[in-house]
């Protein structure tokens, strides 16, 4: 483009890093945390969801200056590809954009992501991959790296686990206080033995310094005999999902009662803990003014208050399972059976 017979000065190509990580390892917890930060950067977010009814955006704090984009569907890596060229472009025209993140889906596959910045000119010539920053659950991933280790190549998840580590220029070992100092020693000197490139950073509810997530460089041309060229290279027996693992999304419009909520959780946690990776939604208890916001990773959940329904907001509950084998009419019935008593008498 020409401006009074000169070349217009191009801009500076925005940072982009790509934050990837298992179902549950706290990749929104970092995108608040970096959200949440005072560095006075307008930051983008671009969420990828693994379920039918986009959950994560809820969960995102809200803020005044940030964007948040919604690539929904199956995962970036398999369908939305050209989704996530079409977003980009859409950003790289508002003014005064300083950094986008991308959340992928805990299934995906970072890798065609982070090569759209290098086969799509348009979005190369706007954007620049920072880095690839992989989250990982100190306190569940070992289970799934002896999976991996043991062979079962293609019937667990332990295969996207050991890609998302091995692609990363840093790993964020996150939910550090779910393990002994000892058994971190353990995973560390395990993720190193998987990347020993990557820097490897500890945190606990992904509250990590700035700098060791951001402004990484790690595909600066400058520093080009380091880059891994894997991302230039197109290979589809890399691109392999888990034909078992599946999504539940359920909704429904009866207030839950609180504790059949949680001891349906409860039961649900200890007969099924193991297949469930991912558990999250947003409820909506009898009797209480704000949303209710419901956490799970196996066996683990938490459901805390959060933001107040506004008054032209349906009060309807709506929350994603994801995990292996996962049965949707009884999740469905189990969920609906927890509809507070008064509700349940009028259906
Ligand atoms: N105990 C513990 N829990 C954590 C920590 N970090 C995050 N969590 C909790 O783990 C759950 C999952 O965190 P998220 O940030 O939603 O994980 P995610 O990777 O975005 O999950 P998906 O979107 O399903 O892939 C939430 O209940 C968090 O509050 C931590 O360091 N320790």
């Amino acid at each position: 483009m020409t401006h009074h017979g000169r070349e217009a000065p191009k801009s500076p190509a925005i940072p982009v890093t790509v934050l990837t990580g298992f179902l549950g390892a706290g990749k929104t917890t970092l995108v608040n945390h970096i959200l949440t930060a005072r560095h006075g950067q307008r930051v983008a977010v671009v969420e990828n969801e693994f379920g039918d009814i986009p959950v994560d955006n809820d969960l995102v704090v809200e803020t005044d200056e940030e964007i948040v984009e919604m690539a929904n569907g199956c995962c970036l890596c398999c369908t939305a590809r050209t989704d996530l060229i079409d977003i980009l472009n859409r950003l790289a025209r508002r003014e005064h954009l300083d950094r986008v993140l991308i959340e992928t889906s805990g299934m995906a596959d970072p890798n065609p992501i982070a090569q759209t910045f290098f086969v799509d000119e348009e979005v190369a010539s706007r954007f620049r991959l920072d880095a690839v920053v992989t989250l990982v659950d100190a306190g569940h991933v070992t289970p799934h790296l002896d999976a991996w280790d043991a062979g079962e190549h293609h019937t667990g998840p332990g295969r996207q686990v050991a890609d998302q580590i091995a692609v990363a220029d840093r790993v964020v070992v996150n939910k550090t206080d779910l393990v002994e100092a000892a058994e971190l020693d353990t995973l560390l000197a395990r993720l190193r033995g998987i990347n020993a490139t990557a820097g490897l950073v500890t945190s606990c509810h992904a509250e990590v310094d700035l700098d060791a997530v951001l402004g990484i460089g790690a595909f600066d041309l400058d520093r080009s005999a380091q880059a891994d060229h894997r991302w230039l290279t197109e290979d589809d027996s890399r691109h392999w999902h888990d034909p078992e693992i599946g999504s539940v999304s359920v909704e429904i419009s009866e207030q839950l009662d609180r504790a059949a909520l949680e001891r349906w959780l409860g039961d649900l946690a200890a007969a099924r803990g193991a297949d469930l990776y991912r558990l999250k939604g947003i409820m909506a208890l009898a009797g209480q003014d704000c949303r209710y916001v419901l956490q799970g990773v196996h066996r683990l959940h938490e459901l805390r208050p959060g933001a107040p329904w506004s008054a032209a907001e349906p009060r309807r509950s709506r929350a994603v399972f994801i995990g292996r084998g996962l049965d949707a009419t009884e999740l469905t019935a189990g969920l609906r059976a927890c509809a507070a008593p008064r509700v349940t008498a009028e259906a």
